[in-house]
């Protein structure tokens, strides 16, 4: 039986739980700052002076103002990478020939009570990134810490709803049916609601009315919003309220009031109870004042990190304009990498990075099962190579 782990660059290594990130914002991606690193962590060491002179420190406000982590404690920190890594593996467990890892040498950190943004193009790697926050891949211990702990090794941490992830559709692979099939059973939404034990009832009646839910609507029978805002709901519902909660495109079904009420109330959650929230999205309509920080991914490495007050497009209400700047730049880039010599392009990634030492942590996290045949183009094995 497969074990499942992953396949990881051995420089990750021994993160601590304090650890301030090295923010990796950059001027150029911000307009208007020509703010570097250091200046964004001068800037927040003068804001947490000033705090502690007002004595407003605490989990609700601190974000706002604490980017990274510097001058945090460890127990400020809900969410902190270090040098995460991560590929997913071919059918053999080893990572997938002539392709990048996925997510490459991430460092950062996101204090708690933050609601982050994370924004990057299709394929830059933020369900990846989510997933492995989430502790559904495994990564080296020292790597990723959410709430002082390795996610994928402390399984409390998810199955006590205090990590929740929250994303793509709600379904699941079906034997001899196939992939991706839809959540559809006849079953009414008020069962599956009140099927969570130990949820606080008042709770579960908060979360009907955000969503909007009709207890009576029947699973097999609902649009792909209504089933949407029921899985939002069970996502939301146990009976430990999420204290990290990561949500990747979780809205893209919901109608513009849906929306509006579900961000308002998650905003709240953290405001409240200092839970922290990263969510990834495409639609940013409406969003400007809901992020306390914002993390920009493309091919797999985080560009951007900045706390919202270091950003003037969202101060200015510009934030698509923002993120369709960032993206245009990353197409030109892609094109331009594309354009270069194909086989230094190949060594370069392939190898796992300037080392050349892709370390083979462990293998087969992503269990192939079912996929033979889209792993089989890759693989060596040139009699089954379809
Ligand atoms: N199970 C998998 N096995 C191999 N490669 C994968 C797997 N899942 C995703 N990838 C690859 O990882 C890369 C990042 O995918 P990911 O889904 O994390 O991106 P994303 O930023 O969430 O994209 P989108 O905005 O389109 O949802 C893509 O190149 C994708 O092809």
């Amino acid at each position: 039986m497969p074990v499942p782990v992953s396949v990881t660059h051995q420089k990750a290594v021994g993160l601590a739980a304090a650890q301030p990130a090295e923010l990796p914002t950059s001027g150029s991606l911000f307009s208007g700052l020509g703010r570097t690193a250091e200046d964004s962590t001068a800037k927040q060491q003068s804001n947490d002076a000033a705090r502690q002179q007002q004595g407003a420190a605490g989990p609700a406000t601190a974000p706002q103002q604490n980017c990274g982590g510097g001058g945090s404690s460890g127990a400020d920190i809900a969410v902190a990478t270090r040098s995460l890594t991560f590929s997913y593996p071919d059918i053999d467990g080893r990572p997938l020939p002539g392709r990048p890892p996925v997510v490459q040498d991430m460092t950062m950190s996101l204090p708690r009570g933050a609601t982050c943004l994370l924004i990057g193009p299709n394929g830059a790697g933020k369900t990846t990134l989510l997933k492995v926050l989430g502790g559904k891949h495994m990564v080296p211990e020292s790597a990723v810490s959410v709430l002082g702990q390795p996610p994928f090794h402390a399984t409390a941490l998810t199955s006590s709803g205090a990590l929740s992830y929250v994303g793509g559709n709600w379904e699941r692979d079906i034997a001899f049916a196939g992939y991706a099939i839809p959540l559809a059973g006849d079953i009414p939404a008020s069962q599956m609601l009140n099927s969570m034990p130990g949820v606080d009832p008042a709770r579960r009646q908060r979360l009907v009315e955000v969503l909007d839910i009709d207890p009576d609507w029947r699973m097999h029978l609902v649009s792909d919003g209504q089933r949407r805002r029921v899985q939002i709901a069970m996502g939301l519902l146990p009976q430990v309220p999420f204290q990290v909660l990561l949500l990747d495109e979780i809205t893209v079904d919901l109608d513009v009031l849906g929306r509006a009420d579900l961000m308002d109330f998650l905003r709240q959650e953290c405001r409240e109870r200092g839970a922290t929230i990263i969510y990834a999205t495409h639609i940013f309509d409406g969003l400007e004042s809901w992020p306390s920080h914002i993390m920009y991914v493309a091919g797999g490495r985080l560009q951007a990190f900045a706390a919202a007050p270091d950003v003037p497009e969202l101060r200015e209400g510009r934030l698509l304009e923002l993120v369709e700047r960032w993206l245009r730049q990353e197409q030109r880039q892609r094109a331009q990498q594309e354009r270069r010599d194909p086989a230094e392009w190949h060594r370069e990634h392939a190898a796992g990075g300037d080392d050349g030492a892709l370390h083979l942590a462990s293998f087969n996290n992503g269990w192939a099962a079912g996929r033979l045949t889209s792993t089989l183009k890759h693989s060596a094995n040139a009699v089954m190579r379809m």
